[in-house]
């Protein structure tokens, strides 16, 4: 049994957040747990309103957790502000986690923004020096290094400042490059860089995207994968996720979580 927690907001419409991570390590044999960071009021059209949740309750998610069911790797994904930041690095300390995958969730699809724009530097400060992976899309890469992505070369010199500030691994998403017909990731180890790349799927339901990849990794570590080969399992199962995307609400609509399992033939 291999368990995965995921520390982020709720997303009322069910595509994103947790919601999205919750399905994600369902569909690949993980048992999921959650701390919620904050309550979104959200759909296809964007989000209706924000609640964070008090340092207090998020810390005691957390240690209801650890302390009774253990985690094997964890994520995190909207952490809203500097105060939930600096809880949460300080629990990742406290309990020793080290299959940690930060997603650096910032702006919804829509625009609206899930990051208060003082808390990049939590981020970066405090955050970031306990991730084994992070996974921004590229305005996130650029607002984490000041740096103009728009080239390979580029996201590998950002990769390379990510890795800087302590990060273990660094994966750059391709979703948002809109110039290519591909969508390609980089994954950089700190030595070596990895692309993954898939056809651009045209569809405008790629609401959560970002936390079904990242959820992907976080299962895939908490089996005992390597980044590599969880970087693999991931692009497969966003990619079969957007390709059967699911025409709900009307504005982005969520991708499908278990297209990956049906696609490998199992049926329930
Ligand atoms: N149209 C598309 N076709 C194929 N793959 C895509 C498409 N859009 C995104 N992806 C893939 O989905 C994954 C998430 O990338 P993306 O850049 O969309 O993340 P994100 O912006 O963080 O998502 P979110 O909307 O959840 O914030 C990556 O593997 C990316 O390559
Ligand atoms: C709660 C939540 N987390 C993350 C995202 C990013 O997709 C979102 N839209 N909502």
């Amino acid at each position: 049994m291999f368990k995965a927690l995921t520390i982020a907001g709720s997303d009322s419409g069910g595509g994103a957040g947790i919601q999205a991570d919750l399905k994600t390590f369902q569909e690949l044999d993980v048992y999921g747990m959650s701390a919620i960071t904050a309550v979104t009021a959200q759909n296809t059209l964007g989000v209706q309103g924000v609640q964070p949740i008090s340092k207090e309750m998020i810390a005691a998610q957390i240690d209801a957790v650890a302390q009774d069911l253990g985690v094997d790797a964890l994520k995190t994904g909207m952490l809203f502000s500097s105060d939930i930041i600096i809880t949460v690095a300080e629990k990742i300390r406290h309990y020793g986690w080290n299959k940690v995958v930060v997603d650096p969730v910032m702006i919804a699809k829509g625009g609206a923004p899930l990051l208060q724009q003082e808390a990049v530097t939590a981020v970066k400060e405090k955050l970031l020096p306990y991730a084994f992976i992070v996974t921004p899309n590229i305005p996130e890469a650029e607002e984490l290094t000041g740096l103009r992505i728009q080239s390979e070369a580029d996201k590998i010199e950002a990769a390379k400042k990510l890795i800087s500030y302590g990060v273990k691994n660094v994966i750059i998403k391709g979703g948002h490059d809109e110039n290519t017909n591909e969508s390609i990731d980089l994954l950089f180890d700190g030595k070596d860089s990895y692309t993954f790349t898939s056809h651009r799927i045209n569809t405008k339901n790629t609401h959560g995207t970002g936390c079904t990849f990242s959820a992907s990794i976080t299962a895939c570590l908490a089996k005992g994968l390597s980044v590599y080969e969880s970087v693999v399992i991931a692009k497969r199962f966003i990619t079969a996720a957007i390709e059967a995307d699911l025409e709900l609400g009307s504005g982005h609509g969520p991708t499908n979580h278990w297209a990956y399992k049906r696609k490998a033939g199992i049926t329930v």
